[in-house]
């Protein structure tokens, strides 16, 4: 019996087969439904899109690199998105192009993302110089930093000269941008309990800039209050490899007060970073840690995948917590099959 075509979406697929090439040159020549098509394989789990997403990125691979990749994270609220809506339309302003990608791990979960919500930055959205993508959906932060992460090449094949990745810093989501990005910006709110108290240890150390947020209103001297104290902190950290002392400002993303400033520490960063190579020497070492954490994420994939793991897995761990083996004898006897 011949199957229709219109009720079996397989074979439809089948008959779409992507033109890579062209898909390709459509997205190099700036179109943004290329480039929103070309991401969507990207983030497309079904095994007949892996090739063609494979393919694209190969394209694509020559035409990358050449943007300024910002990272950006804070507590929810903190005004992220007003600050990048704010922050996006100086650099368009500037002409610049302006990607803004979202890592969110949690989106799945939430069924449908917080972050990178094309409703949270309607002036940017509108601009045909800024391009807005969702997070995309995944059960793993590797997973959803892969795929942001080829977002990103794709951009910058598309034209994007500034890429901004946020986070709201869900489990290690703060790591993965960071180690994506070439400077790494970190939102806070005076007073309000996210304070220096508050701050998740080692963010400090990753932020090239830390930035009060909402330095308006009666807000205005807790924000220089915080100021304060956060540089104080910041003197106390060890210095980065790249040399740049972590800077703190003070800005308000709804009035677009200080907005400037963090463009101008950004272009400061960046020359620096620059003079002494460090700028590519980062870049270097960030292609080769995502390199080596994919190898590791797919061994350990396949190992945890192997059905005589699975089985010996629950045996296992009831053992260990019986005392009936030591947690290093169960692993040895685990990683044997
Ligand atoms: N006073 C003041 N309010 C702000 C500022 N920026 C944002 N807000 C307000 O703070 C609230 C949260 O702003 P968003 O930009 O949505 O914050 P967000 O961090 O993206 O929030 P999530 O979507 O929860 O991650 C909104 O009510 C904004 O109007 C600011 O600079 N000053």
């Amino acid at each position: 019996m011949s199957q229709n075509p219109h009720i079996n979406p397989n074979l439809k697929r089948k008959k779409e087969a992507v033109n890579v090439n062209r898909l390709f040159n459509d997205l190099h020549s700036g179109q943004v439904s290329a480039l929103s098509r070309a991401i969507t394989l990207v983030e497309s789990t079904a095994g007949s899109d892996s090739a063609f997403a494979k393919a694209i990125i190969k394209q694509a691979l020559p035409y990358s690199g050449n943007s300024f990749r910002l990272g950006i994270t804070g507590v929810p609220g903190v005004g992220k998105s007003t600050f990048i809506e704010s922050l996006g339309r100086q650099l368009i302003e500037h002409g610049k192009k302006v990607a803004v990608l979202a890592i969110d791990p949690s989106s799945n979960i939430s069924r449908g993302s917080i972050l990178g919500d094309k409703t949270r930055m309607e002036e940017l959205v509108k601009s045909d110089q800024a391009f807005i993508r969702p997070s995309p959906a995944g059960t793993t932060l590797g997973g959803v930093a892969r795929k942001t992460r080829e977002a990103i090449i794709l951009c910058e094949a598309a034209g994007y000269d500034f890429i901004i990745v946020e986070t709201v810093g869900v489990g290690q989501s703060e790591t993965a941008v960071h180690s994506m990005t070439d400077f790494f910006l970190l939102l806070k709110l005076a007073g309000a309990g996210d304070d220096l108290q508050g701050i998740k240890r080692g963010i400090m150390e990753m932020a090239d800039a830390i930035i009060i947020n909402k330095a308006d209103g009666d807000n205005q001297l807790a924000a220089k209050h915080a100021r304060r104290e956060f540089k104080n902190a910041v003197h106390l950290m060890p210095s980065k490899d790249h040399g740049w002392p972590t800077q703190v400002l003070t800005c308000s993303g709804l009035n677009s007060v200080g907005i400037t400033e963090v463009i101008e520490e950004i272009n400061n960063y960046k020359a620096h970073a620059t003079d002494n190579q460090s700028f590519t020497k980062k870049r270097n070492a960030q292609e080769l840690y995502w390199f080596h954490q994919t190898i590791e994420d797919a061994i350990k994939t396949n190992f945890y995948n192997q059905p005589e793991v699975i089985a010996k897995l629950v045996v296992l761990e009831k053992e260990v917590l019986n005392k009936v083996k030591s947690p290093f004898d169960a692993a040895g006897e685990l990683l044997e099959i």
